[in-house]
């Protein structure tokens, strides 16, 4: 567990002095008199910084600096000993400051983030107008060839889990793909599985400590992540390579087409996990399928088969796993040749019906799974499967 929280540069192990600089990124005191949208600007830069590669000691000092001056004012607390080299190093930037007033640091705090997550964004995420195979990050591959851009999810070895890295980086590929010059967007996975949902570890720091804050941070990740599949202009379509679990499968409902192998299955275990439905399966599940089958799945988890999801409405069409590849990239092949506005327009007309709607049911399914992930019930949930006790 302790591994797995070292991989965020704000938590990361002391390997120099300087390394030790963590940031109260969590702890928010915004002013109450900053404009709300200021604040959720400045709430939402604190959430990725934590996502952010490490950008070095000198930039954390000036976020940190700016997150001081940001949330308490002009430095005001006594200047540390000269062998307390860390602290030091944090009271001068903060202090450099001067008077700089907190609606400035919050904006200059605000910039420096969205700078540094365009420039990961960038040398880690297809460039837009690309037509050749462009690298990923590890986790998460982007490809863009033939007016098709290609998300595809590869950590095969833990059945393509969605890390907190990962819903960034593929919030950040969904963004690049709209602007990209393909035609439409897929997303799948590598190996036996397509995805097996959100990484169950993403809930360590929960475990740990600060327990508010961070779920809060979730919180508004998931938000803006399914806030991405709602929004997202150009045709999306999921080629299902194999079983989906969780978010994966809730998130298919937002897709304009599904094409799933034989092999794959649909399963939503919330209840066994102490959670509830999210990606706004909890308002489009029950519209695709009926109350009943809707229930079924999302209160107790009953795991669909690729034919039984495509019988209700979730699948668009199954094929044999033997010729699955072949049969779906051929078709797809065919779909990016269509005209690309008219395809954009028809989804437009369709989406914008539901917009609102869709944005509204995401806002409320993210503050009741708030609630969920303080509960007991998850947090057994997730210490049962990280300690190896369960599994679905
Ligand atoms: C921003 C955050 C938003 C949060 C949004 C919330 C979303 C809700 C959900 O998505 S709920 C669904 C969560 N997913 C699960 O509960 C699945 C848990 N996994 C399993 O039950 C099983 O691993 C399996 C059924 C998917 C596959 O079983 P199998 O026996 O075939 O394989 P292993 O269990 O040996 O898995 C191989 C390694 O992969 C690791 N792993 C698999 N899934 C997850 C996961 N979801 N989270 C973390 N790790 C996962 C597994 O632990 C094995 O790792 P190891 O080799 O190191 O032991």
């Amino acid at each position: 567990m302790a591994q797995r929280l070292a991989k965020h540069w704000c938590l990361s192990a002391i390997r120099s002095p300087l390394q030790v600089i963590s940031f109260p990124a969590l702890q928010l005191h915004v002013s109450g008199t900053a404009m709300r949208a200021d604040q959720k600007d400045f709430e939402n830069a604190v959430t990725r910084v934590k996502l952010l590669k490490d950008p070095g000691n000198e930039m954390k000092l000036k976020l940190y600096a700016l997150y001081k001056q940001a949330t308490e004012g002009p430095c005001n607390v006594p200047k540390p000993g000269v062998f307390n080299l860390i602290n030091k190093a944090k009271w001068d930037a903060w202090n450099a400051l001067g008077s700089l007033p907190k609606e400035t640091a919050r904006q200059n705090y605000v910039d420096l983030v969205s700078s540094l997550s365009s420039s990961s964004a960038s040398s880690s995420q297809v460039k837009p107008g690309a037509d050749k195979e462009q690298q990923g990050s590890e986790n998460l591959v982007v490809t863009s060839e033939n007016g098709i851009t290609k998300i595809m999810l590869n950590r095969p070895t833990k059945k393509n889990a969605i890390t907190t890295q990962m819903y960034q980086e593929i919030i950040l590929a969904l963004k690049a793909a709209s602007k990209d010059d393909s035609t439409i967007t897929v997303l799948t996975g590598n190996g036996d599985y397509y995805c097996s949902g959100n990484d169950l570890s993403n809930f360590t720091d929960v475990l740990s400590g600060e327990i508010e804050e961070k779920v809060k941070s979730i919180a508004i990740l998931l938000r803006d992540f399914v806030d991405c599949f709602i929004d997202f202009p150009k045709p999306l379509i999921a080629v299902v390579n194999g079983p989906a679990v969780g978010i994966s499968v809730t998130l298919l409902g937002l897709f304009d087409a599904v094409y799933a192998s034989d092999r794959a299955t649909f399963h939503t275990p919330f209840s066994q996990l102490g959670q509830s439905p999210e990606g706004c399966s909890s308002y489009i599940f029950p519209k695709m399928m009926g109350p009943a089958k809707a229930k079924e799945m999302l209160i107790f988890g009953k795991k669909l088969t690729a034919g039984e999801a495509c019988a209700q409405g979730l699948v668009t069409e199954v094929f044999p796993d033997s010729t699955f590849q072949t049969e779906v990239w051929t078709r797809l092949k065919a779909y990016s040749k269509l005209p690309p506005n008219a395809m954009r327009i028809s989804k437009q007309i369709i989406r914008n019906m539901e917009k609102e709607k869709l944005h509204a049911v995401n806002a409320e399914e993210v503050s009741v799974l708030q609630e969920r992930w303080l509960s007991d019930e998850c947090i057994n949930a997730v210490m049962n499967f990280l300690s190896k006790r369960a599994k679905l």
